[in-house]
């Protein structure tokens, strides 16, 4: 009944920071959390000039994303500085409609969404990245290697070959990957400004935003060259080879005239977007897979047993999962415990949004907080402990929950968790089979520091032969 639809209660507001001043930039996901327990699973919340809604309970949370209404981005200065409205993830709704189109094509023509026609292709050249990370590994004959450096490497190969194309050189690649980093980082020493953007004329972040316009236009000019480069070739047909986005594109401006959607501009910031959304949030999933099987060896061992008796000896393929239960239930108990993208990426309620009894009013920021949605109490039995036998039911079955949600959910939903899943799966199925991962600290840090995403501390761990 929208007559009696109340807006969600909530905390008091200061002026003009709202409740900015309870928030730990590292820890803010945790300070939701807690607001949530006291305020409930939808609540109000005012952040510098953004008003807010916060939704931690997953079938709310359904309800609300499901909507048209809610398919909009919020106007944050840091990702309109970036995006510009432009490309998929943080785009306006009219460019979204197509990229998102255009980006689903693409990931199920090269393999990379769950229905696709060639799952060879992409499945090869991840486990020709795969079969890299090996031989590097091996190469430190079981001294400690940087985790995030070498899970970097792996990750942003397949990812720059997807997106970047074949024929990128692969220094330019990794310094793109680097780059991209860099703007990550600043993200995070740049959150406030979001909220509050007269700051961006203080000298601390006005800085930030320079050194920012600066690797920006870089990798722009990078990206053009590569579009630019890729360009002059057409399609490749041989079976066992990746479509280019590129060429995707072109073909696709070729039957449009006159577009603001499939232009050269919009490839650019296309590009820059997948790139950016696919390499930072499947390394840092894999980091915290490979740190928590360290730290609990009695569960590497169980996964590690599984994947020898089932594969025996063959090389893994996506289709082996369905048969790997308690592979599957460890990887999602690491998505549930360590939520990669710990408070979602916000949405924006395009019109009144009306749900139970409450109303989310039109131009309001609905914060999908996922890491509440994945520790809360009443749904997980002891949420702190890493237990990946809570996704088995009583057949020793995989099971996955309706609560699970890492990457969100509705019509905005990851594109890419197919993708995902494939690039941290064939991982550590290869890897397991050859290796038994140990610390080289005397205790595995898993604390987390939020930015962008929930990151883990740098750490070395050893991968040693269990061969010798
Ligand atoms: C484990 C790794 C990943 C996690 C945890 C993850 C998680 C997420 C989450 C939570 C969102 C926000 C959805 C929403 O707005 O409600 C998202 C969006 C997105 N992700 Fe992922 N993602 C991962 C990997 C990838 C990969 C590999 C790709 C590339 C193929 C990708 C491409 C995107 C894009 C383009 C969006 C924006 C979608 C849109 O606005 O329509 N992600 N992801």
């Amino acid at each position: 009944n929208k007559r009696d639809a109340a807006l969600p209660p909530g905390p008091w507001n200061l002026p003009l920071i709202g409740c900015l001043h309870k928030l730990d930039p590292e820890r803010a996901y945790v300070n939701l959390t807690k607001l949530a327990q006291k305020y409930g699973p939808i609540y109000s919340i005012r952040l510098g000039k953004v008003s807010t809604v916060v939704i931690s309970d997953h079938k709310l949370l359904k309800k609300v994303l499901m909507k048209d209404e809610a398919l909009g981005r919020p106007s944050l200065y840091f990702f309109d500085y970036i995006c510009r409205g432009k490309g998929i993830t943080y785009s306006h709704i009219n460019v979204w409609k197509d990229q998102r189109k255009f980006i689903s094509d693409f990931l199920r023509s090269v393999g990379g969404a769950k229905v696709s026609a060639k799952k060879e292709a992409l499945e090869n050249e991840i486990r020709r990245s795969v079969e890299e990370f090996v031989y590097l590994v091996k190469s430190y004959e079981g001294s400690g290697i940087l985790l995030a450096e070498a899970v970097t490497s792996y990750v942003g190969t397949v990812t720059s070959t997807l997106f970047l194309g074949k024929s990128c050189p692969r220094e330019d690649s990794a310094k793109a990957i680097q780059a991209l980093d860099e703007v990550v980082k600043m993200s995070v020493v740049a959150g406030p400004i979001n909220f509050l953007p007269f700051l961006r004329f203080l000298p601390m972040y006005a800085n930030v935003i320079s050194v920012l316009q600066n690797i920006w236009n870089k990798m722009h000019n990078f990206v053009n060259e590569v579009i630019k480069y890729n360009a002059q070739f057409s399609p490749d047909e041989k079976e066992d080879s990746l479509p280019s986005i590129i060429n995707a594109f072109m073909q696709k401006k070729s039957t449009r005239n006159s577009d603001e959607i499939y232009n050269l501009e919009e490839l650019r910031y296309l590009i820059l977007d997948m790139f950016g959304a696919s390499t930072e949030t499947t390394v840092t999933s894999i980091l915290w897979t490979v740190l928590y099987l360290a730290k609990y060896e009695d569960v590497q061992e169980k996964v590690r047993q599984e994947l020898l008796s089932v594969l025996n000896g063959k090389t893994p393929q996506m289709g082996d999962l369905e048969n790997l239960p308690y592979t599957e239930a460890t990887l999602a108990e690491v998505a549930r415990i360590r939520t990669t993208v710990a408070m979602g990426v916000p949405h924006l309620a395009l019109e009144d949004i009306y749900v139970e009894n409450f109303k989310i009013q039109k131009n309001t920021m609905i914060m999908p907080l996922l890491w509440a949605i994945h520790m809360n109490p009443n749904v997980w039995n002891e949420p702190e402990e890493f237990r990946p036998s809570r996704f088995l039911n009583d057949e020793r079955k995989f099971v996955q929950p309706e609560e699970l949600l890492p990457f969100s959910v509705g019509k905005r939903m990851c594109v890419g968790e197919h993708l995902a899943k494939m690039l941290i799966f064939l991982f550590m199925a290869t890897i397991l089979q050859t290796f038994k991962i140990e610390s080289c600290e005397p205790e595995i840090d898993l604390s987390a520091v939020c930015g962008i995403t929930l990151l883990p501390k740098p750490q070395k761990v050893v991968f040693k032969n269990i061969d010798k």
